[in-house]
């Protein structure tokens, strides 16, 4: 089912009209009553998506400490806050390794102990995970954002937002982190965020009756899941913006601010690092940036276009050989070979081993007595070995990372991505800062001060990892304004937009599809996009429903039973009431819900009353006991005339979100098409035959563009 943005809106029109109509104090109350219902919804929403994200992170980062060890003081205590207050160079106690708790010495091969529970403890989370997805709620899968892409731009996915699918998708959240495999929370947390603000709005009718208006609300609530995510509350309402949302008003931007403030306030207010801040991996740089420094990043910028559409090309390839071959029907064991590749390739490699949050957040950190060094990448004079081992990283992480996204268990993309990103970043700064302090009087190297450092390998750990999410995503500015947010990095906006920009023209040279329109169309959600390729040049009276295959309204001669019948036998979502068969003159349209609606409440006539749609000339042929259908009837739908081009039938159905368009011929009607039906035709265009199918079968009247989505 979709969305008639306009139909929606003329009906809230309506519903307010009538609100306002008393007049008042009473009338008053009621309107702000009503108008508050909105901020009520958001701020709730909001309230929830920052207690859950703080109760994932420190449930998931607990969880993730337990693969190597426990605390011996209170077992529920993560590494952090057993050992809080402890210099990084003193021992801590409390924690112990569970080699020393069973006692293993280093001849007894304590390490590879270490290595079998750290393979045990990520195998089982992911596998529970898997479980508890595939058992309670399967859409709790992956990271959502396709879906609610989908949903935003007017499609209907059934229980993908309820609250079995929040419970597990939270639950599934704190697993599939702990379990090291290369995911990321951010993405699916815009999913929670969204199944939080659709339950809250089920009391208020006004809000979850009307799907515009509910679009609305979860387009402001996505803000909240990335305002979380990364505490980053302005890039999650630029993140709604650019990726998100379908249609994204200036009052949606102001609800999305709102949500997502009262979310970021929450976290902070929670406070589950217990750092008293928001910004996630803070750091301090004590230099600036150099203008030859502008190749450098230029080069990473490259490297993100490339990794993005690399990435892409294999996720899907490894989807599509997932769906094609025997591996679709055995969803746990495939979990479990990822996770099992994955544990066993993370722990060697000190840069794999810890979490990927936990990876990012080092390596975006400047060298200095007062930073824990705890990847080893700050020793002087020794740079072929940690770069070598930053590199080998990026690598097997863009391999695991494109084998998990997509595997049956919650997983985003965004900071496998980053942490990529940083990986190769970092290793291009290391490798830079040797270069320049082997060449200090190289002319380009002019602007170093002797004697100072001049690189800062933290900021190409920064930039690269923008990159890679560019390059990934394909979004702009609201990364830039994320890895801000996210680093307190204001200085070095200027290099992070180069190299965001870099990567989307190089990704784009790849495909212009980022990450999860490419989901979208590996999974066939019918999907409009307004950034898509170029209209085919074909009228629509090419591709349109023609008037024969039509099945139509008479004005009069029907009764309750005959459109009860009409409805029994017709599983069309609406139907154009003409004057009469022969002349086709369109009097209006009618949705199957509403004339449902209209003859359900009519159960108390007899079956045989007759039922009139109007027109002027009618006036006369209906009897006086004739049930009036008039007021369930949309008078004046959208037309076009038949002769006008799919581009502009296009742009009607993604510009203004209409669900259906008519098309006529001086007041005749001439045919029609839906929403659904472009989507089909501008699919399927791609693919030549497919088009020869989609028109032969458009005609025939059976378009089955997809069995994803249900239909109403
Ligand atoms: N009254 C009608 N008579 C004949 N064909 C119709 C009529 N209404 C729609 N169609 C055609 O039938 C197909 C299904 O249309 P329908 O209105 O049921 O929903 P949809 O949005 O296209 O798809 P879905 O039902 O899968 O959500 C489309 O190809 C459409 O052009």
């Amino acid at each position: 089912m979709r969305t008639d943005w306009i139909h929606e809106y003329t009906i809230e029109q309506l519903r307010l009209r009538i609100l306002r109509g008393g007049g008042g104090i009473t009338t008053y109350f009621r309107v702000l009553a009503d108008a508050s219902q909105a901020w009520v919804v958001l701020i709730l929403s909001g309230l929830a998506v920052g207690f859950i994200a703080a109760a994932i992170d420190i449930a998931g980062n607990w969880l993730a400490d337990v693969k190597t060890g426990v605390c011996t003081t209170s077992f529920y205590l993560n590494h952090s806050f057993c050992c809080w207050g402890l210099q990084s160079t003193e021992q801590c106690k409390d924690w112990v390794t569970w080699g020393h708790l069973l006692h293993v010495g280093p001849a007894g091969g304590v390490y590879v102990v270490q290595y079998l529970i750290f393979i045990l403890f990520s195998v089982t989370f992911a596998l529970s995970a898997c479980f508890l997805v595939l058992q309670y709620a399967p859409y709790a899968r992956q990271s959502g954002i396709p879906e609610i892409k989908t949903v935003l731009g007017g499609f209907v996915i059934r229980r993908f937002m309820g609250g079995w699918t929040l419970l597990i998708k939270s639950l599934g959240l704190c697993l599939s982190v702990a379990s090291g495999l290369w995911l990321g929370k951010e993405g699916p947390l815009v999913h929670v965020a969204c199944s939080c603000a659709n339950i809250l709005m089920k009391p208020f009718h006004s809000i979850s009756q009307n799907e515009a208006r509910k679009r609305e609300i979860l387009s402001a609530a996505a803000a909240a899941g990335i305002s979380v995510a990364f505490g980053s509350p302005i890039g999650g309402v630029l993140f709604s913006l650019e990726q998100v949302s379908y249609y994204f008003p200036d009052k949606t931007m102001w609800q999305s601010f709102v949500c997502a403030m009262v979310a970021a306030v929450t976290l902070q207010f929670m406070n589950p690092f217990r750092t008293e801040k928001l910004v996630m991996y803070q750091v301090i740089f004590t230099r600036g940036w150099h203008d030859f420094e502008l190749i450098p990043f230029c080069v990473l910028g490259i490297m993100g276009g490339l990794y993005g559409g690399l990435f892409i090309k294999v996720n899907i390839f490894i989807a599509s050989l997932r769906r094609k071959t025997w591996v679709k029907s055995f969803p746990v064991l495939e979990v479990f070979v990822v996770a099992l590749a994955s544990a066993l390739i993370n722990y060697p490699n000190v840069f794999m081993r810890v979490q990927v949050s936990e990876l990012v957040a080092n390596l975006f950190q400047e060298c200095s007595a007062t930073n824990d060094d705890i990847l080893d990448i700050c020793q002087d004079g020794k740079t072929a070995g940690p770069v070598s081992l930053l590199i080998l990283a990026s690598v097997l992480g863009m391999i695991l990372a494109s084998f998990t996204f997509g595997l049956q268990i919650p997983a985003g993309i965004l900071l496998p991505s980053m942490g990529i990103g940083a990986l190769y970043g970092r290793a291009m700064g290391m490798v830079v800062q040797v270069w320049q302090r082997n060449n200090p009087t190289a002319w380009m190297l002019r602007s170093c001060e002797p004697d100072v450092q001049c690189i800062t390998p933290g900021v190409y750990a920064i930039v690269g990892a923008a990159s890679a999410v560019g390059g990934v995503t394909r979004m702009t500015v609201s990364i830039v304004v994320i890895m801000f947010e996210l680093t307190g990095a204001l200085t070095y906006v200027l290099p992070i937009m180069v190299a965001v920009l870099i990567s989307k023209w190089v990704g784009d040279a790849f495909d212009r599809k980022g990450i999860y329109e490419a989901w979208i169309n590996f999974q066939e959600y019918p999907f409009l996009d307004n950034r898509e390729e170029p209209v085919p040049d074909l009228l629509v009276s090419q591709v349109m429903t023609r008037l024969e295959d039509t099945v139509m309204i008479e004005a009069i001669g029907h009764t309750i039973a005959s459109l009860d019948d009409l409805l029994h036998t017709q599983p069309y979502k609406g139907f154009p009431v003409v004057a009469d068969a022969r002349d086709a003159l369109l009097l209006g349209y009618i949705s199957r819900t509403e004339l449902r609606y209209a003859i359900d409440k009519a159960r108390n006539l007899p079956r045989t009353t007759e039922c009139h749609f109007g027109g002027s000339s009618l006036i006369g042929a209906v009897s006086e006991n004739s049930l009036d259908m008039r007021p369930w009837m949309d008078h004046t739908p959208m037309t076009l005339p038949a002769r006008s081009s799919l581009m502009l039938a296009t742009s009607l159905f993604q510009d203004l979100g209409l669900r259906y368009l008519l098309f006529q011929y001086h007041g005749q009607l001439q045919g029609l098409m839906t929403k659904k039906d472009a989507w089909f035709i501008l699919n399927s265009v791609k693919d030549e035959k497919r088009f020869v199918h989609a028109t032969r079968d458009r005609f025939a009247g059976d378009v089955n563009s997809t069995n994803v989505i249900s239909s109403s």
